[in-house]
């Protein structure tokens, strides 16, 4: 049968309420909404508008970890609405650099062309699509109601099209087609939606730690990549003498099999466990726990008198020479300080926290709260690491650098990192990184411990600046590996080729960080101290 509308002669239809619409609302070329014109006038529902507002505050450079909360308080949205919120704001800002091309190929445009508020809107409809488990109907119907309300009539039919395209094909498909003709990481890059250059680092990572072969790096790039992707479960610390992992159990936690201090909390708010408040407990990555852990038991060689660890310091950081002296050197916000100094409670040492910002140094003072109220003393000073070496030479037992750094290896956790470095970030942050270990082996008296942290497994942040700092002399480095032992007590399996210590997001659940463990070698030449000076 012709279709009816070829044969008016005028030039104009009636819309199915008889009304009379121009022929330039029934082009052909245009696309006809897939939607009832009930769904149409629809209001945008309010978690989909709070997940838009948290794509809109990250464009504009707010941390969407930060942002959830307070527009999910704002709009008043709760339970399974903010679940569902939650995860289709983090959802889409990660994989966006997956959903971009397939916008682009939909919309026959680049995405640079695309208003950047309705570019949100299609990069939520298209989560929703191939994302996440939202029926194809709700997913463009809900997504054009929100496109009308924040972005126009107009560019309602524009989303409704595109969506339309893109709900056309299954993800697999859309993924070989904006994958092909890429070289191989560029494809993983658009794949898993990781800047390439991210990619390129972490695959040289897993080499350069001997966690892959050449054999095998490619299966465990994926796996890496895809861990990156797979939001995680919240990791609790219960801070030792403060709280134990008992309570954090009772409060609805599993114990950790990797940290004898942690625990992992699936589902629910961690600030409504009443330790977590109280910062008896903490949320903290296990890879952070097991590496404060791991300096912490390490052996110190015992001081001497040509070594001692007081003296230098005066001031504020006196003693009375009978306890250790642990130093954290770039501490802000303090959650390594905190559970440093709830171990350094139990070991007899007192411990000094530095940090260059000082509302970093104040958010300090906050993770510290139990500990204070539990009469643990932590020192708390702002300024810059590098300096301390210099005005606090020799003067600690154990050095704590978790050193400023790309963030590489924690990109599960928040999920607009991974687009905010650069590559041209590297260059400054390994300088950075070299000064303030240099500094730290200038603080650290011999025989003491100093430990160079990151939570990034770049090459050239972690084993370039170690070995570069081993080359200067005055230090060498301790197999870490001895020193992470899990819940159970046993060495924690896969751990690298040593002795330096590296963790994987894919291998151990946790972030990727980086440790090596470096001991203060004794001073030697014409102006060491010999036995016959004491
Ligand atoms: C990786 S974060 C430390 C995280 C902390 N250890 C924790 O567990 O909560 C690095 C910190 O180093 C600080 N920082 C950067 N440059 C510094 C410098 N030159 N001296 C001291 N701290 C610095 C940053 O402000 C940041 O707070």
């Amino acid at each position: 049968m012709a279709d009816e509308r070829d044969s008016r002669r005028d030039n104009s239809y009636r819309d199915d309420k008889g009304r009379q619409r121009p022929q330039s609302r029934r082009d052909p070329r245009r696309q006809r909404s897939a939607l009832r014109p009930a769904d149409r006038r629809r209001a945008a529902d309010p978690a989909r508008r709070a997940a838009y507002d948290v794509l809109r505050a990250v464009d504009r450079g707010a941390y969407a970890n930060l942002e959830l909360p307070r527009i999910l308080r704002s709009a008043g949205v709760h339970g399974r609405d903010a679940a569902f919120a939650t995860e289709l704001a983090y959802g889409t800002v990660r994989m966006r650099g997956l959903y971009d091309p397939i916008i682009e190929i939909a919309a026959g445009r680049p995405a640079t062309e695309i208003d950047p508020p309705v570019l949100d809107t299609l990069r939520l409809g298209v989560h929703q699509l191939l994302g996440m488990r939202v029926a194809s109907h709700a997913a463009a119907s809900e997504t054009v109601a929100l496109a009308r309300s924040v972005n126009g009539a107009g560019a309602a039919g524009f989303v409704n099209a595109v969506l339309r395209r893109v709900s056309e094909r299954p993800r697999e498909s859309w993924v070989a087609e904006v994958t092909a003709g890429r070289d191989r990481d560029e494809a993983l890059a658009v794949e898993f939606s990781h800047p390439a250059w991210e990619v390129r680092a972490l695959r040289t990572a897993l080499l350069a730690h001997g966690a892959s072969t050449e054999e095998s790096v490619d299966g465990d790039l994926v796996r890496l990549l895809a861990a990156h992707n797979d939001p995680a479960a919240v990791a609790l610390v219960a801070r030792p003498g403060l709280s134990d992992v008992a309570e954090l159990v009772e409060a609805g936690a599993e114990a950790s099999a990797l940290s004898p201090v942690g625990a992992r909390l699936e589902s629910g708010d961690p600030g409504a466990i009443p330790a977590v408040r109280q910062t008896r407990a903490a949320v903290q990555d296990e890879g952070s726990q097991l590496l404060a852990l791991a300096l912490a038991a390490a052996p110190v060689d015992p001081a001497d008198d040509a070594s001692p660890a007081v003296g230098a310091a005066g001031g504020d950081l006196d003693t009375d020479g009978s306890e250790e002296r642990w130093l954290d050197l770039c501490a802000g916000p303090g959650g390594k300080t905190a559970l440093l100094a709830a171990l350094g409670a139990q070991q007899g040492a007192v411990v000094f926290a530095n940090e260059i910002s000082e509302h970093r140094a104040d958010l300090i003072e906050q993770t510290l709260r139990a500990a204070t109220d539990a009469g643990i003393e932590v020192m708390v000073g702002v300024g810059d690491g590098r300096d301390l070496g210099e005005e606090e030479p020799q003067a600690f037992d154990r050095v704590l650098v978790d050193a400023p750094c790309t963030g590489l290896g924690a990109l599960r956790r928040r999920p607009d990192a991974r687009w905010r470095r650069q590559l041209g970030d590297v260059p400054d942050l390994t300088r950075l990184q070299g000064e303030l270990l240099a500094s730290a082996v200038a603080a650290t008296r011999p025989g003491g411990l100093i430990a160079y942290t990151t939570c990034s497994p770049h090459a050239a942040e972690t084993r370039v600046v170690v070995d570069d700092a081993v080359r200067r002399g005055d230090v060498e480095l301790v197999d870490a590996r001895t020193y992470f032992r899990d819940a159970e007590g046993r060495q924690v399996d896969g751990l690298g080729d040593g002795p330096t210590v590296q963790l994987w997001t894919h291998l151990h659940g946790t972030d990727s960080m980086f440790l090596a463990l470096l001991r203060k070698t004794p001073p030697t030449g014409p102006d060491a101290p010999t036995s016959e000076d004491s």
